[in-house]
């Protein structure tokens, strides 16, 4: 019988970070440089995955989805097979894991260490929006920042230079060891993100499970009306939807739009798609039970008329 040698899995990077952070706006970031070769492994909360549909987008060739549950407690086995199945299609310069925004990063670490793989920085990320209220109301991301090698403070350009020494401080209180660096849109020099940090010591308290919150995703192979989907999604973070994420169609664009939503902030941007996706809408979203328990309901009253729906097409097939 022939014998598997193991392969040698490249330095890991784990990037953690609370629901929204920014985390795959700074990996798509990092891979658009095209200056290293990077193995990504994304796990998500949500059963259908966004970020790994949008990471492919930004041209990772060596991609694996680890979806529907934090990989800290479901999927551990997972991980490793998908790091030694990146390994072997290397040879990688890196791996970079993004976590689920829900996941402990003291799991995984303890996860990679029994596995013998190399686990170079812990890189978390803290939204300066809204950063007093997840503190005070998620020790998760508590305990994230304190394990970080390095925290990098995003969405610095949405809050006033006070506010980002406030937060600034506020961290280094919490991991005195870890630099605090402001990013925009997650421009950051890879060499920062990608470079050895040893040694870590990890307490039991951090190997909290979780979570106070529930996901849900929703499809639809048929486009949905704008203003409807924004009061919807408007509507449920009132009723305590943090975060949404998906691409969608709406009728009054061919192209398909990237939403998102973090604690009420909600954004939709152009996504020039290379082929028509199947479903065609999707959507992750995660939060209180009474947002999720609503959240398919009230979704499927946004698909558009047939009427109106047909002159969309019409629309697109224009361009096609
Ligand atoms: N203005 C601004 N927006 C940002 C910045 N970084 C990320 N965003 C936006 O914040 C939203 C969430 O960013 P993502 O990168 O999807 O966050 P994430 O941490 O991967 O989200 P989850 O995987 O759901 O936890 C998106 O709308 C991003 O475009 C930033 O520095 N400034």
């Amino acid at each position: 019988m022939p014998i598997r040698n193991e392969p040698v899995i490249a330095p890991v990077t784990l990037i953690s970070g609370f629901l929204g952070s920014g985390k795959t706006t700074l990996l798509r970031r990092l891979l658009q440089r095209g200056d290293r070769r990077i193995g990504v492994i994304v796990n998500e909360f949500g059963a259908l995955g966004i970020d790994g549909a949008l990471i492919a987008q930004s041209g990772a060739g060596l991609l694996i989805e680890l979806n529907g549950g934090c990989v800290c407690c479901v999927a551990g086995s997972d991980l490793i097979l998908a790091l030694e199945t990146l390994s072997e299609a290397g040879p990688l310069d890196a791996i970079a894991i993004e976590l689920s925004g829900l996941a402990e990063p003291g799991a995984i670490i303890r996860q990679l260490r029994r596995a013998d793989a190399p686990l170079d920085t812990v890189v978390t990320l803290a939204s300066t929006v809204d950063y007093e209220r997840v503190i005070t109301t998620s020790p998760l991301v508590t305990r994230q920042i304190q394990l970080a090698d390095v925290v990098l403070l995003t969405h610095s350009d949405l809050v006033d230079a006070n506010t980002v020494q406030w937060v600034a401080t506020q961290i280094s209180r919490l991991n005195p060891r870890a630099p605090v660096v402001p990013v925009v849109q997650g421009d950051i020099a890879p060499a920062f993100i990608f470079s050895p940090r040893h040694g870590r010591d990890i307490p039991e308290e951090f190997y909290h499970q979780h979570s106070e919150y529930q996901a849900v995703s929703w499809q639809s192979d048929r486009p949905v009306q704008r203003s409807a989907l924004e009061q919807t999604l408007r509507e449920l973070s009132a009723r305590g939807l943090f975060r949404a994420k998906g691409i969608v169609f709406c009728t009054d664009s061919p192209w398909a739009d990237e939403v998102h939503v973090v604690a009420g902030r909600m954004t939709f941007s152009v996504l020039r798609l290379t082929h028509e996706p199947s479903p065609l809408c999707r959507l992750v979203l995660i939060g209180s039970t009474a947002a999720i328990a609503m959240a398919d309901e009230t979704l499927n009253a946004c698909i558009d008329s047939a009427e109106r729906i047909t002159d969309w097409q019409s629309r697109r097939a224009e361009i096609a």
